[in-house]
């Protein structure tokens, strides 16, 4: 039987799960990107269903995502750029906002999107399947990272960005709507290096990683290893930060250039 409204919002609050490595329990970001939400720009609602310490299920709401990719890189401006096109045509003309989702093991991630042709979508469903991007020259690819200098080391990033070869500028976009680019294949790499202290929570990480994953790319975190969901709200044990890639062949550039960086950096 559905439950009513004051009963998942009950549900949700209750949040009394300690996780573990076993079991089930959902994790929810009801949403993530605080600021890109605030401002108006991009923001995510992000669902996975974590079973024995593994994420299995993960939805991707993105209110937000532009239908031209182009349009990501409005950070701060989004509001005016919508607000200019809407009154430049109608506003039915401005096609924004998906839902993406993926289970693990099925080798597929889907893309809803949420308005199409000026019509709402009727859930479900007009989803199509979405894969990674093939770039895996890194002169051609594109990285995602924090907006927020607070979140991540930009300095660090571009740096390394160089020493793999990275021409294209950075596409610095709020919550997991990173992973939801580069799962659509509008991006193909995505790194954060939270700065020391601050530890990553499993809920800003856990939908994006089987999305990802099922979409054909790599997420681990700077040691190669996979995101351990296992220990609680903290992804406990990462080491140094997160690279999701669209493949392998620019996973393993990331690594090394980590590798190479790390030590003459301040972090
Ligand atoms: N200092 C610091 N370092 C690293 N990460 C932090 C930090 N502070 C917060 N957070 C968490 O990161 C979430 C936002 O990360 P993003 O990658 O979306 O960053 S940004 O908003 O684009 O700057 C953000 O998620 P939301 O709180 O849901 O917005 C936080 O959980
Ligand atoms: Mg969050």
């Amino acid at each position: 039987m559905p439950l009513s409204t004051s009963e998942v919002l009950e549900a949700i609050s209750r949040c009394n799960s300690t996780g573990g490595q076993k079991g089930r329990f959902w994790v929810l970001d009801p949403v993530d990107g605080t600021l890109g939400f605030v401002r108006g720009d991009q923001y995510a609602v992000a669902l996975a269903l974590i079973e024995d310490g593994e994420p299995v299920l993960g939805v991707l709401g993105c209110p937000n995502y532009p239908m031209k990719k182009e349009w990501l890189n409005y950070q701060n401006g989004y509001r005016e750029i919508l607000s200019r096109l809407t009154s430049a045509s109608t506003e039915k003309s401005w096609d924004k906002g998906c839902v993406i989702y993926a289970k693990r093991g099925s080798g597929r991630a889907w893309m809803q999107p949420l308005v199409h042709k000026g019509k709402k979508f009727v859930w479900p469903n007009s989803a199509r399947q979405i894969k990674v991007s093939t770039i895996d020259n890194p002169a051609l690819a594109t990285f995602c990272e924090p907006v927020e200098k607070a979140n991540t080391s930009h300095s660090f990033t571009a740096g390394l960005a160089h020493s793999v070869g990275l021409r294209n500028q950075p596409l610095r976009v709020y919550s997991m709507v990173k992973y939801a680019a580069i799962a659509r294949g509008d991006a193909e790499i995505m790194m954060k290096f939270a700065r020391a202290g601050y530890k990553e929570k499993i809920w800003d990480h856990a939908a994006g990683v089987v999305i990802i994953q099922e979409a054909g790319g790599v997420v681990t975190d700077a040691g190669g290893h996979p995101l351990c969901f296992s220990k609680g709200m903290y992804l406990e044990g990462l080491d140094r930060g997160i690279i999701v890639c669209s493949g392998a062949k620019l996973h393993e550039k990331i690594i090394k250039a980590v590798d190479a960086s790390w030590n003459s950096s301040s972090l």
